[in-house]
């Protein structure tokens, strides 16, 4: 077995075995905080997706044998193994994606909650008994896998979006092929480490590490049923639509966002700026629920602006792995450029920029770290037009808007709505009608109210509408995206009766 970092090469997990399978390409994981090579793996092709696939397409039927709760126990395993490496994996996940360590621990505790919430949920009920129309008919609905399951999955949660993913397919009665993100690949590594410590049968789990076009040799492929997708809306739509239109294969996909918060003339401004900073900045702008748009009413405008401003401007960047820090580095140097282009955008739409620590000062960054992608806070305030792009295209970054609004919570909530996304979103507000207005007039498939809008509980429905997703993969949403159901009808008499009158009998020629 290959654990390492540095410069041993880590291989792919294919059938049971560590390999190099096709072996022709490797690539690494670099420090975003340093520039440093964190360690080697070999790059995926399609040969080794071919493996991969093969090997869990063979292990299905025996795999779909087992009881649930028999499939559950691996996952038990994995759930102890997440809990004992708990520090290790959290320093990881901060060391190879930037983020600040209580984020890099919290990534690992969300994936043991849904570990727990999947096997757990194996001693539940699954499917429901149904009334029939006829007396003397059962009638129920029950679930069967659907087969082998494709799991893509992004470099932002690189712990726990990989077992919202797995652990509900795996527990169901499907096999996995698991490609982690390419800036990722260490927290990989361990998580397929786990696997195999946890003893799951061969073929069951296989991980190949690589770029996307391992990921698209997975979802091309006529043996994969399912594709559970986590990432951009570019991929995910690409993803979409050649899966969609396969008859029988099926695609879950959970896109980006642009999301918003509106600070009402009746919220608490401690609670509004306190929110707002969290949501913008944490992870560096760069979660799906990040916001990039503060919808303020006139009425606390000003003082709003004032008090988000002074703390953006001092917000801490620095060293992920120190616990003063609040904003780590961006994931890799083309992100620094996309954010640079959505920065620039602005100031070309008309942007009044209010901070911009885009590029820090030397004297802000941590010494040592001098190669890291260091971004900081740019805050703008534009007046709002629905033909701005700045409003509508994603960044994933530390780029906020900052929207004065006139009016009433109707006003806010269709500025909004004017994005092609839907994910998640905020109100902050004393008022409880302005609260349910936004409850139930916000195209999002997460809303909160007075907190930031990130943050997401395992039991809890996780996804957006719009261009950001079908809202699938995540806890209960995913069962469907990962079974099928097959509706039984029992009849318990000697008779044949139909349902709706039709007629049973059967006439003759002669009759
Ligand atoms: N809605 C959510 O739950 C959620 C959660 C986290 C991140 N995101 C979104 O993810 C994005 C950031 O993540 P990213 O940069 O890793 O996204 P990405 O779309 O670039 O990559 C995601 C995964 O897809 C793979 N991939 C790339 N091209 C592919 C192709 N043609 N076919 C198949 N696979 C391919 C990548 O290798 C990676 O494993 C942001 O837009 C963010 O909002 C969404």
């Amino acid at each position: 077995m290959s654990h390492q970092s540095g410069t041993q090469l880590n291989q792919h997990y294919i059938d049971g075995e560590w390999t190099d399978g096709d072996g022709s390409d490797t690539f690494a994981s670099e420090s975003p905080a340093t520039g440093e090579t964190l360690a080697e793996f070999t790059r995926g092709t399609e040969a080794d997706v071919d493996a991969a696939l093969a090997a869990a397409d063979e292990a299905t039927e025996e795999w779909r044998e087992l009881s649930y709760i028999d499939r559950a126990e691996y996952l038990w395993e994995i759930y102890h193994e997440l809990r004992d490496r708990h520090q290790e994996l959290g320093e990881v996940v901060s060391k190879e994606c930037g983020k600040e360590i209580s984020e890099g621990k919290a990534d690992v505790t969300e994936a043991w909650h849904m570990v727990e919430w999947a096997a757990g949920n194996a001693r539940h009920p699954h499917g429901d008994v149904v009334p029939s129309e006829v007396g003397d008919k059962d009638a129920y609905m029950r679930r069967k896998p659907r087969g082998v399951v494709g799991c893509i999955t992004p470099w932002n949660f690189p712990v726990a979006i990989p077992f919202w993913h797995m652990a509900i397919a795996l527990v169901e009665g499907n096999t996995v092929v698991w490609k982690p993100a390419e800036q990722t690949p260490w927290c990989g590594q361990i998580i397929a480490e786990m696997f195999d410590d946890a003893g799951i049968p061969d073929g069951v789990f296989n991980m190949v590490q690589g770029f996307g076009d391992a990921g698209a040799a997975i979802t091309d492929d006529e043996r994969v049923d399912t594709v559970l997708f986590t990432g951009s809306a570019e991929v995910g739509q690409e993803i979409a639509s050649k899966v969609g239109g396969e008859p029988g294969k099926l695609a879950a996909c959970e896109m980006g966002g642009k999301n918003g918060i509106i600070i009402t003339e009746e919220a608490d401004l401690d609670i509004a700026v306190h929110s707002a900073i969290m949501s913008s900045f944490k992870t560096t702008g760069q979660r799906c629920v990040s916001s990039e748009r503060l919808i303020v009413h006139t009425d606390v405008y000003d003082e709003f602006k004032e008090r988000y401003v002074e703390i953006a401007e001092d917000v801490a960047v620095g060293d992920p792995l120190e616990e003063s820090t609040f904003m780590g580095p961006a994931i890799e140097p083309e992100h620094v450029e996309k954010i640079r282009k959505h920065n620039e955008l602005a100031e070309q739409e008309g942007a009044n920029v209010l901070v911009d620590r885009f590029e820090l000062g030397e004297d802000e960054i941590p010494d040592g770290h001098e190669d890291g992608n260091w971004v900081g806070p740019f805050v703008y305030e534009i007046e709002y037009d629905t033909d701005l792009r700045c409003l509508k295209e994603e960044c994933f970054g530390p780029h906020v808007a900052l929207l004065e609004y006139e009016g009433d919570i109707e006003d806010a909530v269709e500025i909004h709505n004017d994005t092609p996304y839907g994910l998640a979103g905020a109100v902050i507000s004393e008022d409880y009608r302005q609260i349910n207005y936004f409850r139930d007039h916000a195209e999002i498939g997460l809303a909160y109210a007075n907190l930031p809008c990130i943050g997401a509980e395992v039991h809890l429905p996780f996804g957006g509408v719009k261009k950001s997703g079908n809202g699938y993969p995540s806890a209960r949403e995913a069962i469907e995206a990962v079974t099928e159901r097959t509706a039984w009808t029992m009849n318990n008499s000697k008779d044949i009766q139909m349902a709706q009158g039709l007629s049973a009998d059967i006439t003759m020629q002669d009759d």
